[in-house]
Protein backbone atom coordinates (compact mmCIF):
# COMPACT_ATOMS: atom_id res chain seq x y z
CA UNK A 1 0.00 0.00 0.00
CA UNK A 2 1.66 3.56 -0.77
CA UNK A 3 2.92 5.24 1.93
CA UNK A 4 1.06 8.45 3.35
CA UNK A 5 2.23 11.19 1.26
CA UNK A 6 2.21 10.04 -1.79
CA UNK A 7 -1.64 10.30 -2.51
CA UNK A 8 -2.50 12.47 -4.80
CA UNK A 9 -6.29 13.68 -6.24
CA UNK A 10 -7.74 13.47 -10.00
CA UNK A 11 -8.24 17.25 -11.44
CA UNK A 12 -9.03 16.79 -15.37
CA UNK A 13 -10.13 13.64 -17.20
CA UNK A 14 -9.32 13.68 -20.62
CA UNK A 15 -10.50 10.42 -22.53
CA UNK A 16 -7.42 7.77 -21.24
CA UNK A 17 -5.63 10.49 -19.63
CA UNK A 18 -5.61 12.35 -16.13
CA UNK A 19 -4.28 14.41 -14.58
CA UNK A 20 -3.11 14.21 -10.70
CA UNK A 21 -1.88 17.07 -8.51
CA UNK A 22 0.25 15.42 -6.11
CA UNK A 23 0.59 17.42 -2.69
CA UNK A 24 4.16 16.25 -1.91
CA UNK A 25 6.88 14.31 -3.80
CA UNK A 26 5.24 13.60 -7.46
CA UNK A 27 6.02 9.97 -8.70
CA UNK A 28 8.89 9.50 -11.21
CA UNK A 29 7.87 8.97 -14.85
CA UNK A 30 6.59 5.03 -15.88
CA UNK A 31 5.66 4.51 -11.99
CA UNK A 32 2.45 2.69 -11.73
CA UNK A 33 -0.23 4.16 -9.96
CA UNK A 34 -3.31 3.23 -8.57
CA UNK A 35 -7.28 4.59 -7.97
CA UNK A 36 -10.62 3.73 -7.28
CA UNK A 37 -12.61 1.09 -5.56
CA UNK A 38 -9.83 -2.32 -4.60
CA UNK A 39 -7.07 0.19 -6.42
CA UNK A 40 -8.80 -1.52 -9.57
CA UNK A 41 -7.47 1.57 -12.01
CA UNK A 42 -3.99 1.33 -13.01
CA UNK A 43 -2.58 4.54 -13.97
CA UNK A 44 1.12 4.81 -15.53
CA UNK A 45 2.20 8.09 -14.67
CA UNK A 46 3.54 9.55 -17.94
CA UNK A 47 4.95 13.39 -17.89
CA UNK A 48 4.70 16.41 -15.58
CA UNK A 49 3.08 19.39 -17.51
CA UNK A 50 3.13 22.10 -14.30
CA UNK A 51 4.72 21.74 -10.67
CA UNK A 52 3.15 19.30 -8.79
CA UNK A 53 1.03 17.93 -11.51
CA UNK A 54 1.43 14.49 -12.79
CA UNK A 55 -0.16 13.12 -16.28
CA UNK A 56 -0.60 9.64 -16.75
CA UNK A 57 -2.32 7.01 -18.98
CA UNK A 58 -5.54 5.18 -17.61
CA UNK A 59 -4.99 1.51 -19.05
CA UNK A 60 -8.58 0.31 -17.95
CA UNK A 61 -11.00 3.61 -17.89
CA UNK A 62 -14.19 2.22 -15.85
CA UNK A 63 -17.41 4.63 -14.92
CA UNK A 64 -15.72 4.86 -11.80
CA UNK A 65 -13.14 7.93 -12.87
CA UNK A 66 -14.04 10.57 -11.50
CA UNK A 67 -12.53 14.70 -10.67
CA UNK A 68 -11.23 13.98 -6.68
CA UNK A 69 -10.28 10.68 -6.81
CA UNK A 70 -7.54 10.08 -4.51
CA UNK A 71 -4.55 8.11 -6.40
CA UNK A 72 -2.00 5.98 -4.59
CA UNK A 73 1.69 6.36 -5.39
CA UNK A 74 3.31 2.70 -5.58
CA UNK A 75 6.98 3.69 -5.99
CA UNK A 76 7.53 1.37 -8.80
CA UNK A 77 6.44 0.73 -12.24
CA UNK A 78 4.21 -1.90 -13.85
CA UNK A 79 5.29 -5.58 -13.08
CA UNK A 80 4.75 -8.87 -14.64
CA UNK A 81 5.58 -12.18 -13.45
CA UNK A 82 8.44 -14.56 -15.11
CA UNK A 83 9.45 -17.95 -14.85
CA UNK A 84 8.24 -21.21 -15.84
CA UNK A 85 4.61 -20.60 -14.47
CA UNK A 86 4.32 -18.73 -17.93
CA UNK A 87 4.58 -21.89 -19.85
CA UNK A 88 1.38 -22.76 -21.75
CA UNK A 89 -0.48 -20.23 -20.88
CA UNK A 90 -1.73 -16.42 -21.94
CA UNK A 91 -1.92 -13.76 -20.16
CA UNK A 92 -2.61 -10.01 -20.20
CA UNK A 93 -0.36 -7.05 -19.99
CA UNK A 94 -0.58 -7.51 -16.11
CA UNK A 95 0.10 -11.24 -16.21
CA UNK A 96 -3.15 -12.27 -15.43
CA UNK A 97 -4.41 -15.84 -17.06
CA UNK A 98 -6.86 -14.88 -19.68
CA UNK A 99 -7.35 -18.63 -21.13
CA UNK A 100 -9.74 -19.65 -18.48
CA UNK A 101 -7.63 -22.33 -16.59
CA UNK A 102 -7.30 -20.49 -13.39
CA UNK A 103 -5.36 -18.08 -11.68
CA UNK A 104 -1.23 -17.92 -12.47
CA UNK A 105 1.18 -18.88 -9.76
CA UNK A 106 4.37 -17.57 -10.15
CA UNK A 107 6.29 -15.62 -7.38
CA UNK A 108 8.83 -13.68 -9.42
CA UNK A 109 7.81 -10.08 -10.89
CA UNK A 110 9.95 -7.70 -12.94
CA UNK A 111 9.10 -4.31 -13.62
CA UNK A 112 8.17 -4.16 -17.35
CA UNK A 113 11.07 -1.60 -18.72
CA UNK A 114 14.22 -3.64 -18.98
CA UNK A 115 17.24 -2.36 -18.94
CA UNK A 116 19.04 -2.66 -22.94
CA UNK A 117 22.16 -4.99 -22.81
CA UNK A 118 25.00 -3.49 -23.26
CA UNK A 119 27.12 -3.13 -26.27
CA UNK A 120 29.96 -5.54 -25.16
CA UNK A 121 27.39 -8.35 -24.15
CA UNK A 122 25.32 -8.66 -27.25
CA UNK A 123 26.25 -11.59 -29.36
CA UNK A 124 25.29 -11.84 -32.99
CA UNK A 125 25.11 -15.25 -34.88
CA UNK A 126 25.16 -15.87 -38.14
CA UNK A 127 22.81 -18.72 -38.81
CA UNK A 128 19.80 -19.44 -40.92
CA UNK A 129 17.26 -20.31 -38.38
CA UNK A 130 14.97 -22.78 -41.14
CA UNK A 131 11.08 -22.17 -41.13
CA UNK A 132 10.27 -24.41 -44.42
CA UNK A 133 8.74 -22.06 -45.89
CA UNK A 134 10.52 -22.27 -49.81
CA UNK A 135 10.18 -17.83 -50.68
CA UNK A 136 11.41 -17.21 -46.96
CA UNK A 137 14.31 -19.43 -46.40
CA UNK A 138 15.62 -18.87 -50.03
CA UNK A 139 15.41 -15.18 -50.39
CA UNK A 140 15.17 -13.66 -47.28
CA UNK A 141 16.81 -16.20 -44.78
CA UNK A 142 15.74 -15.47 -40.95
CA UNK A 143 18.99 -15.02 -39.04
CA UNK A 144 18.76 -17.12 -34.83
CA UNK A 145 19.23 -14.25 -32.79
CA UNK A 146 17.86 -11.85 -35.45
CA UNK A 147 15.04 -9.50 -36.00
CA UNK A 148 12.70 -10.21 -39.32
CA UNK A 149 9.83 -8.63 -40.05
CA UNK A 150 7.04 -9.04 -42.46
CA UNK A 151 5.54 -5.92 -44.39
CA UNK A 152 2.87 -5.34 -46.11
CA UNK A 153 -0.54 -3.65 -46.35
CA UNK A 154 -4.23 -5.00 -45.56
CA UNK A 155 -4.93 -8.35 -45.86
CA UNK A 156 -1.85 -9.86 -47.88
CA UNK A 157 -1.15 -12.71 -45.72
CA UNK A 158 0.80 -11.48 -42.71
CA UNK A 159 -1.19 -12.96 -39.70
CA UNK A 160 -1.66 -16.02 -42.20
CA UNK A 161 2.37 -16.11 -42.95
CA UNK A 162 3.61 -15.68 -39.01
CA UNK A 163 0.54 -18.43 -37.98
CA UNK A 164 2.97 -20.73 -40.23
CA UNK A 165 6.01 -19.67 -38.92
CA UNK A 166 4.84 -20.75 -35.61
CA UNK A 167 3.30 -23.95 -36.74
CA UNK A 168 6.85 -24.80 -38.81
CA UNK A 169 9.21 -23.28 -36.00
CA UNK A 170 7.68 -24.04 -32.86
CA UNK A 171 7.58 -27.87 -33.00
CA UNK A 172 11.15 -27.63 -33.80
CA UNK A 173 12.59 -24.94 -31.92
CA UNK A 174 14.07 -26.19 -28.58
CA UNK A 175 13.79 -22.78 -26.85
CA UNK A 176 10.98 -20.79 -25.72
CA UNK A 177 8.47 -19.39 -28.22
CA UNK A 178 6.27 -16.69 -27.11
CA UNK A 179 4.54 -14.43 -29.23
CA UNK A 180 3.07 -10.79 -28.09
CA UNK A 181 -0.62 -10.11 -29.77
CA UNK A 182 -0.63 -6.14 -30.14
CA UNK A 183 -3.92 -4.35 -31.39
CA UNK A 184 -5.34 -6.87 -33.71
CA UNK A 185 -8.49 -8.97 -33.73
CA UNK A 186 -8.99 -11.03 -30.92
CA UNK A 187 -10.34 -13.85 -32.79
CA UNK A 188 -7.16 -14.41 -34.04
CA UNK A 189 -5.48 -14.53 -30.59
CA UNK A 190 -8.12 -17.06 -30.05
CA UNK A 191 -7.61 -18.69 -33.11
CA UNK A 192 -3.63 -19.14 -32.81
CA UNK A 193 -4.11 -20.61 -29.13
CA UNK A 194 -6.46 -22.83 -30.07
CA UNK A 195 -4.35 -24.29 -33.02
CA UNK A 196 -0.94 -24.31 -30.32
CA UNK A 197 -3.03 -26.26 -27.79
CA UNK A 198 -4.29 -28.50 -30.87
CA UNK A 199 -0.73 -29.11 -32.42
CA UNK A 200 0.41 -30.12 -28.72
CA UNK A 201 3.37 -27.12 -28.45
CA UNK A 202 1.42 -25.09 -25.86
CA UNK A 203 3.97 -26.29 -23.08
CA UNK A 204 6.92 -24.39 -24.85
CA UNK A 205 4.65 -21.04 -25.81
CA UNK A 206 3.95 -17.86 -23.89
CA UNK A 207 1.12 -15.89 -25.23
CA UNK A 208 0.68 -12.27 -24.71
CA UNK A 209 -2.07 -10.24 -25.29
CA UNK A 210 -3.07 -6.14 -25.89
CA UNK A 211 -5.73 -6.16 -28.48
CA UNK A 212 -7.70 -3.68 -30.18
CA UNK A 213 -10.59 -3.43 -27.94
CA UNK A 214 -7.95 -2.49 -24.85
CA UNK A 215 -7.11 0.99 -24.66
CA UNK A 216 -4.03 2.65 -26.52
CA UNK A 217 -2.07 2.57 -22.63
CA UNK A 218 -2.47 -1.53 -22.67
CA UNK A 219 -1.47 -1.46 -26.71
CA UNK A 220 1.22 0.84 -26.03
CA UNK A 221 2.92 -1.37 -22.78
CA UNK A 222 2.42 -4.96 -23.87
CA UNK A 223 5.16 -5.11 -26.39
CA UNK A 224 7.08 -4.19 -23.05
CA UNK A 225 5.29 -6.89 -21.02
CA UNK A 226 6.11 -9.74 -23.34
CA UNK A 227 9.58 -8.51 -23.54
CA UNK A 228 10.03 -8.61 -20.16
CA UNK A 229 8.76 -12.38 -19.51
CA UNK A 230 11.25 -13.05 -23.07
CA UNK A 231 13.92 -11.37 -21.47
CA UNK A 232 14.18 -13.24 -17.77
CA UNK A 233 13.58 -16.84 -20.07
CA UNK A 234 16.90 -15.46 -21.69
CA UNK A 235 19.08 -14.24 -19.23
CA UNK A 236 17.35 -15.61 -15.81
CA UNK A 237 16.70 -19.14 -17.20
CA UNK A 238 19.52 -19.40 -20.25
CA UNK A 239 16.82 -20.33 -22.65
CA UNK A 240 17.04 -19.36 -26.43
CA UNK A 241 13.63 -17.25 -26.93
CA UNK A 242 11.88 -17.13 -30.30
CA UNK A 243 9.28 -13.72 -30.01
CA UNK A 244 6.91 -13.36 -32.61
CA UNK A 245 4.73 -9.94 -32.37
CA UNK A 246 1.68 -9.32 -34.39
CA UNK A 247 1.70 -6.45 -35.18
CA UNK A 248 4.42 -3.85 -34.44
CA UNK A 249 2.69 -1.23 -36.21
CA UNK A 250 -0.03 -1.36 -33.61
CA UNK A 251 2.67 -0.09 -31.28
CA UNK A 252 3.42 2.85 -33.01
CA UNK A 253 0.07 2.93 -33.87
CA UNK A 254 -0.82 3.59 -29.59
CA UNK A 255 2.23 5.38 -29.44
CA UNK A 256 0.52 7.74 -31.69
CA UNK A 257 -2.49 7.90 -30.04
CA UNK A 258 -1.01 8.29 -26.27
CA UNK A 259 1.38 11.38 -27.73
CA UNK A 260 -1.90 13.24 -29.18
CA UNK A 261 -3.72 12.81 -25.57
CA UNK A 262 -0.86 14.33 -24.26
CA UNK A 263 -1.44 16.78 -26.35
CA UNK A 264 1.80 16.82 -28.01
CA UNK A 265 2.51 18.38 -31.46
CA UNK A 266 2.05 15.61 -33.96
CA UNK A 267 5.67 15.20 -36.66
CA UNK A 268 5.56 13.84 -39.89
CA UNK A 269 2.52 11.76 -41.35
CA UNK A 270 0.74 12.83 -38.45
CA UNK A 271 2.96 10.55 -36.07
CA UNK A 272 4.23 11.26 -32.77
CA UNK A 273 7.27 13.04 -32.39
CA UNK A 274 9.00 10.46 -30.15
CA UNK A 275 8.29 7.77 -33.22
CA UNK A 276 12.18 6.91 -33.09
CA UNK A 277 12.71 6.84 -29.54
CA UNK A 278 9.74 4.88 -28.96
CA UNK A 279 10.51 2.32 -31.31
CA UNK A 280 14.45 1.84 -30.47
CA UNK A 281 13.32 1.51 -27.01
CA UNK A 282 11.31 -1.67 -27.64
CA UNK A 283 13.25 -2.98 -30.59
CA UNK A 284 16.82 -2.53 -28.89
CA UNK A 285 15.94 -5.08 -26.38
CA UNK A 286 15.68 -7.63 -28.78
CA UNK A 287 18.74 -8.71 -28.86
CA UNK A 288 20.98 -12.25 -27.95
CA UNK A 289 23.27 -12.37 -25.69
CA UNK A 290 26.06 -15.27 -24.28
CA UNK A 291 22.92 -16.66 -21.92
CA UNK A 292 20.48 -17.28 -24.39
CA UNK A 293 19.42 -16.07 -28.20
CA UNK A 294 16.50 -13.88 -29.23
CA UNK A 295 15.04 -14.04 -32.36
CA UNK A 296 12.58 -12.03 -33.29
CA UNK A 297 9.58 -12.13 -36.14
CA UNK A 298 7.26 -9.11 -36.61
CA UNK A 299 4.61 -8.39 -38.49
CA UNK A 300 4.49 -4.55 -39.65
CA UNK A 301 1.70 -3.46 -41.24
CA UNK A 302 2.18 -0.94 -43.99
CA UNK A 303 -0.37 1.92 -44.10
CA UNK A 304 -2.02 2.23 -47.46
CA UNK A 305 0.70 -0.21 -49.07
CA UNK A 306 3.44 2.82 -48.51
CA UNK A 307 6.51 1.37 -48.19
CA UNK A 308 7.67 4.90 -46.97
CA UNK A 309 5.54 5.50 -44.18
CA UNK A 310 7.73 6.61 -41.20
CA UNK A 311 6.39 3.89 -39.22
CA UNK A 312 7.37 0.82 -41.71
CA UNK A 313 10.70 2.72 -42.73
CA UNK A 314 11.72 3.14 -39.19
CA UNK A 315 10.95 -0.54 -38.26
CA UNK A 316 12.94 -1.35 -41.33
CA UNK A 317 15.83 -0.08 -39.36
CA UNK A 318 16.07 -2.29 -37.04
CA UNK A 319 15.75 -5.54 -39.00
CA UNK A 320 18.01 -8.04 -39.99
CA UNK A 321 15.60 -9.32 -42.93
CA UNK A 322 12.49 -7.82 -44.61
CA UNK A 323 9.97 -10.29 -46.24
CA UNK A 324 7.74 -7.73 -48.25
CA UNK A 325 4.74 -8.93 -49.04
CA UNK A 326 3.38 -7.66 -52.32
CA UNK A 327 -0.68 -6.95 -52.85
CA UNK A 328 -0.34 -7.71 -56.47
CA UNK A 329 0.99 -11.88 -55.95
CA UNK A 330 -1.70 -12.02 -53.28
CA UNK A 331 -4.21 -10.70 -55.75
CA UNK A 332 -2.99 -13.45 -58.88
CA UNK A 333 -2.94 -15.96 -55.85
CA UNK A 334 0.47 -16.53 -55.60
CA UNK A 335 0.94 -16.99 -51.56
CA UNK A 336 2.64 -16.63 -49.95
CA UNK A 337 2.68 -13.10 -51.22
CA UNK A 338 6.37 -12.22 -50.65
CA UNK A 339 8.05 -10.06 -53.00
CA UNK A 340 11.23 -11.78 -54.20
CA UNK A 341 12.59 -8.32 -55.47
CA UNK A 342 11.70 -6.18 -52.66
CA UNK A 343 13.06 -8.67 -49.73
CA UNK A 344 16.27 -8.69 -48.46
CA UNK A 345 17.81 -10.46 -46.09
CA UNK A 346 21.84 -8.85 -44.54
CA UNK A 347 22.49 -12.62 -44.16
CA UNK A 348 21.72 -13.39 -47.63
CA UNK A 349 25.57 -13.11 -48.41
CA UNK A 350 28.39 -15.82 -49.43
CA UNK A 351 29.56 -15.67 -45.56
CA UNK A 352 26.69 -15.98 -44.21
CA UNK A 353 24.36 -18.14 -45.81
CA UNK A 354 27.48 -20.11 -47.87
CA UNK A 355 28.14 -19.78 -52.00
CA UNK A 356 25.56 -22.10 -52.95
CA UNK A 357 22.77 -20.60 -51.55
CA UNK A 358 23.84 -17.41 -52.34
CA UNK A 359 24.20 -17.85 -55.87
CA UNK A 360 20.96 -19.94 -56.86
CA UNK A 361 19.26 -17.00 -54.51
CA UNK A 362 21.17 -13.90 -56.81
CA UNK A 363 20.09 -16.15 -60.14
CA UNK A 364 16.65 -16.41 -58.82
CA UNK A 365 16.37 -13.01 -58.23
CA UNK A 366 18.02 -12.02 -61.78
CA UNK A 367 15.92 -13.92 -63.87
CA UNK A 368 12.55 -12.76 -62.17
CA UNK A 369 13.89 -9.19 -62.19
CA UNK A 370 14.71 -9.47 -66.08
CA UNK A 371 10.98 -11.15 -66.12
CA UNK A 372 9.62 -8.31 -64.62
CA UNK A 373 11.56 -5.46 -66.86
CA UNK A 374 10.05 -7.37 -70.00
CA UNK A 375 6.36 -7.53 -68.76
CA UNK A 376 5.76 -4.37 -70.82
CA UNK A 377 7.03 -5.22 -73.78
CA UNK A 378 4.90 -8.55 -73.72
CA UNK A 379 1.98 -6.38 -73.14
CA UNK A 380 2.61 -4.07 -75.77
CA UNK A 381 4.04 -6.29 -78.71
CA UNK A 382 3.72 -10.26 -77.25
CA UNK A 383 6.10 -12.69 -75.86
CA UNK A 384 6.42 -13.63 -79.69
CA UNK A 385 8.34 -10.83 -80.49
CA UNK A 386 11.23 -11.64 -77.91
CA UNK A 387 14.27 -13.65 -78.58
CA UNK A 388 14.66 -16.86 -78.32
CA UNK A 389 16.81 -16.19 -74.80
CA UNK A 390 14.55 -13.88 -73.55
CA UNK A 391 11.53 -16.10 -73.95
CA UNK A 392 13.84 -18.97 -72.15
CA UNK A 393 13.95 -16.59 -69.34
CA UNK A 394 10.59 -15.82 -68.87
CA UNK A 395 9.48 -18.84 -69.11
CA UNK A 396 12.09 -20.14 -66.24
CA UNK A 397 10.67 -17.14 -64.26
CA UNK A 398 7.06 -18.26 -64.41
CA UNK A 399 8.01 -21.57 -63.21
CA UNK A 400 9.93 -20.28 -60.70
CA UNK A 401 7.25 -17.92 -59.68
CA UNK A 402 4.82 -20.11 -59.34
CA UNK A 403 7.31 -22.64 -57.54
CA UNK A 404 7.81 -20.58 -54.81
CA UNK A 405 3.95 -20.74 -53.73
CA UNK A 406 3.40 -23.01 -50.71
CA UNK A 407 0.51 -24.91 -49.31
CA UNK A 408 -0.13 -23.72 -45.35
CA UNK A 409 -0.95 -26.33 -42.91
CA UNK A 410 -3.04 -23.52 -40.95
CA UNK A 411 -4.77 -22.46 -45.01
CA UNK A 412 -5.29 -26.34 -45.39
CA UNK A 413 -8.57 -25.74 -44.40
CA UNK A 414 -10.08 -23.32 -46.55
CA UNK A 415 -7.83 -24.04 -50.10
CA UNK A 416 -8.02 -27.28 -50.06
CA UNK A 417 -3.91 -28.03 -50.16
CA UNK A 418 -2.26 -30.15 -47.82
CA UNK A 419 0.24 -27.81 -46.57
CA UNK A 420 4.06 -28.54 -47.37
CA UNK A 421 6.89 -27.88 -44.95
CA UNK A 422 9.71 -27.49 -47.25
CA UNK A 423 13.92 -28.13 -45.70
CA UNK A 424 15.84 -25.20 -47.40
CA UNK A 425 18.32 -28.19 -48.93
CA UNK A 426 14.78 -29.09 -51.32
CA UNK A 427 14.49 -26.09 -51.99
CA UNK A 428 17.82 -25.10 -53.44
CA UNK A 429 18.01 -28.48 -55.27
CA UNK A 430 14.12 -27.27 -56.83
CA UNK A 431 15.31 -23.84 -57.96
CA UNK A 432 18.69 -24.97 -59.01
CA UNK A 433 17.25 -27.55 -61.45
CA UNK A 434 14.15 -25.26 -62.73
CA UNK A 435 17.17 -22.71 -63.61
CA UNK A 436 19.14 -25.12 -65.06
CA UNK A 437 15.63 -25.57 -67.63
CA UNK A 438 15.29 -29.03 -66.47
CA UNK A 439 11.57 -28.93 -66.65
CA UNK A 440 11.41 -26.31 -69.50
CA UNK A 441 8.84 -29.14 -70.80
CA UNK A 442 6.16 -29.07 -67.87
CA UNK A 443 3.38 -26.78 -67.84
CA UNK A 444 3.90 -23.74 -65.56
CA UNK A 445 0.93 -25.07 -63.05
CA UNK A 446 2.73 -28.09 -62.13
CA UNK A 447 4.93 -25.72 -60.26
CA UNK A 448 1.91 -24.04 -58.74
CA UNK A 449 1.01 -24.56 -54.56
CA UNK A 450 3.69 -27.91 -54.30
CA UNK A 451 6.61 -28.59 -51.89
CA UNK A 452 9.87 -29.80 -53.49
CA UNK A 453 9.84 -31.00 -57.55
CA UNK A 454 10.00 -34.22 -56.83
CA UNK A 455 6.55 -33.78 -56.36
CA UNK A 456 6.20 -33.34 -60.04
CA UNK A 457 8.11 -36.00 -61.20
CA UNK A 458 6.13 -38.72 -58.62
CA UNK A 459 2.53 -37.53 -59.37
CA UNK A 460 2.26 -36.23 -56.13
CA UNK A 461 0.85 -33.14 -57.72
CA UNK A 462 -2.62 -33.82 -58.22
CA UNK A 463 -4.31 -30.51 -58.66
CA UNK A 464 -3.11 -28.93 -62.10
CA UNK A 465 -3.64 -24.75 -60.61
CA UNK A 466 -2.35 -22.00 -63.19
CA UNK A 467 -2.54 -18.99 -61.07
CA UNK A 468 -2.04 -16.46 -63.54
N1 LIG B 1 -0.76 -18.44 -47.70
C1 LIG B 1 -2.04 -18.21 -47.98
N2 LIG B 1 -2.75 -19.12 -48.65
C2 LIG B 1 -4.03 -18.89 -48.96
N3 LIG B 1 -4.71 -17.77 -48.62
C3 LIG B 1 -4.06 -16.83 -47.94
C4 LIG B 1 -2.68 -16.99 -47.58
N4 LIG B 1 -2.29 -15.88 -46.92
C5 LIG B 1 -3.36 -15.07 -46.86
N5 LIG B 1 -4.43 -15.62 -47.47
C6 LIG B 1 -5.76 -15.01 -47.60
O1 LIG B 1 -5.68 -13.63 -47.28
C7 LIG B 1 -6.54 -13.34 -46.16
C8 LIG B 1 -5.92 -12.27 -45.28
O2 LIG B 1 -4.74 -12.79 -44.65
P1 LIG B 1 -4.21 -12.20 -43.27
O3 LIG B 1 -5.31 -12.09 -42.27
O4 LIG B 1 -3.00 -12.99 -42.91
O5 LIG B 1 -3.78 -10.77 -43.74
P2 LIG B 1 -3.10 -9.61 -42.90
O6 LIG B 1 -2.07 -9.05 -43.78
O7 LIG B 1 -2.68 -10.10 -41.56
O8 LIG B 1 -4.34 -8.64 -42.78
P3 LIG B 1 -4.65 -7.49 -41.69
O9 LIG B 1 -3.67 -6.42 -41.93
O10 LIG B 1 -6.05 -7.12 -42.06
O11 LIG B 1 -4.54 -8.16 -40.34
C9 LIG B 1 -6.73 -14.68 -45.48
O12 LIG B 1 -7.92 -14.73 -44.76
C10 LIG B 1 -6.73 -15.64 -46.65
O13 LIG B 1 -8.00 -15.68 -47.27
Amino acid sequence: MASEGRIGHIISIEGTVVDIRFHDRVPKAGTRLLAGHDDGIVIEATNFPYPGIVRGIVFNPTSELCLGMSVHDTGAPLQVPVGRALLGRMVDIYGNAIDGEGPLFSGQHRPIFGHPVPLSERRVEAEVFETGIKAVDLLSPIERGGKAGLFGGAGVGKTVLITEFIHNMVAEYEGVSLFCGIGERSREAEELYREMRDAGVLDRVVMVFGQMNETPGVRFRVGHAALTMAEYFRDAMSRDVLVLIDNIYRFVQAGSEVSGLMGRMPSRVGYQPSLATELAGLEERICSTASGSMTSIQAVYVPADDFTDPAATHTFSHLSASIALSRKRASQGLYPAVDPLKSFSALLTPSGVGERHHRIASETRRVLAEYENMKDIIAMLGIDELSETDRATVATARRLERFLTQPFFTTERFTGHDGRLVPLDETLTSCERILSGEFSDRPEGDFYMIGSVQEIGNGTKTRQHDAA
